[in-house]
């Protein structure tokens, strides 16, 4: 038989929203995989073609990039930060909805006009897609990289300004801060290594097309 297709999922939030669509798609992992306890990274299913890994959001899109799995669900605030041209999202599933904002102090918002900007000091877990916006428009932005708690910045001094992700805007809300630009909306994608998906297409189509009709 064939080498079974690898799917990365990401830990977290998208994997409770991912496991209803891929029983949809015909996928069962192992019980282990919705247990965030369990240690294992590598998961069987109920296709013996098919098996899953659980990594970190942004290592999704690393391990699919470089063929180590061959398909992968990702938030596309992660490939427009990674521009990877090795990926192909042929499927918006519609899922883990999220918006990529910039966000200021309401007392700075007050005073402040973003069209009069010429630099920005933001922090943000997106510098190259932080950069990208701000240069579209003629302005520069210094980035200062976090991995997390980017909504602390602005309260210790560290950035007036962050880019991150708002849903419900509770986060913002509960520091201070406020919405003053979305980027861009965000939904979870399939992704596809471009090669594989060439090279071994009648295991990957079928897929693909499968989880196409698991999305409602
Ligand atoms: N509040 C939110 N509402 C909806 N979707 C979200 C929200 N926050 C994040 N997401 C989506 O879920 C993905 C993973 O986010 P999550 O916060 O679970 O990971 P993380 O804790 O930042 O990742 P890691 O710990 O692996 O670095 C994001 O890339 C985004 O696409
Ligand atoms: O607008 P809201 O509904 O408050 O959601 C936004 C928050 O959700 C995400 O964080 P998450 O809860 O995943 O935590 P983490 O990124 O710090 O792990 C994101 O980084 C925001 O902080």
């Amino acid at each position: 038989m064939a080498d079974p297709v690898i799917i990365a999922v990401p830990k977290g939030r998208i994997l409770d929203e991912a496991l209803p669509l891929l029983a949809r798609a015909g996928i069962k992992p192992e019980p282990a995989f919705a247990d965030e306890a369990s240690r294992a990274l590598r998961f069987a299913t109920n296709r013996p073609d098919i098996s899953l890994i659980r990594v970190r959001a942004f290592d999704v899109a690393t391990f699919v990039a470089h063929g180590a799995a061959q398909l992968g669900i990702v938030g596309s605030d992660v490939l427009m930060e990674f521009d990877y041209s090795e990926l192909y999202a042929p499927v918006d599933l519609g899922i883990g909805r999220c918006r990529v904002s910039v966000a200021e102090p309401a007392t700075l918002a007050a005073l402040d006009d973003p069209r009069e900007w010429s630099h920005v000091r933001v922090a943000t877990k997106y510098p190259a897609l932080t950069r990208r916006h701000f240069e579209a428009r003629g302005v520069q932005a210094e980035c200062v990289k976090l991995n997390g708690a980017m909504e602390l910045a602005p309260l210790l001094g560290l950035s007036s300004r962050i880019v991150d992700l708002v849903s419900s805007g509770r986060t913002l809300r509960e520091n201070g801060l406020v919405e003053v630009e979305v980027i861009a909306e965000v939904s979870a994608r399939l992704i596809a290594n471009r090669a594989a998906f060439k090279m071994r297409s009648p295991q990957i189509g079928p897929l693909i097309d499968a989880f196409r009709a698991a999305v409602r």
